[in-house]
């Protein structure tokens, strides 16, 4: 299998507000590295809190924790060239929509949940 792209990344910029920001919180000094091997991924999350990997192929659900314990079950798949995650938090239903897009240099993941709209930016380290 061939790595087609592969970028280390960290978070410089955060937005949002009430439980989106909370949350994302919980992720601070995010370092994300990000590999795809055709539809597979591998991705492994190092923050402040934890060191984490997590494979996934595109449209399979998976489960993911959030580093405060809110567990979330969804999947991943490729519009264009933006990643769009469909993730369902298991407490109580509720879904949160993310995106993945590289900007030049930049990874920008955007999150929405119940209305809100947070944003991320990584920069490649
Ligand atoms: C519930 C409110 C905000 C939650 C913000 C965290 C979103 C995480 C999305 C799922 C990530 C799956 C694993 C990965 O690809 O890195």
């Amino acid at each position: 299998s061939v790595i087609i792209y592969k970028v280390h990344v960290y978070c410089i910029f955060s937005t949002g507000i009430n439980v989106v920001k909370r949350k994302l919180a919980s992720h601070d000094n995010l370092k994300i590295t990000l590999e795809q091997t055709g539809d597979k991924f591998h991705v492994k999350e190092v923050s402040t809190f934890r060191t984490l990997e997590i494979d996934f192929t595109l449209g399979v659900n998976f489960e993911y924790s959030l580093a405060d314990g809110t567990e979330l079950t969804g999947s991943w798949v490729m519009e264009g060239d933006m990643l769009k995650g469909t993730f369902t938090r298991k407490d109580n239903g509720k879904v949160l929509i993310t995106t993945r897009k590289v900007i030049g240099d930049e990874l920008v993941q955007s999150y929405t949940y119940e209305g809100v709209e947070a944003k991320r930016i990584f920069k490649r380290s």
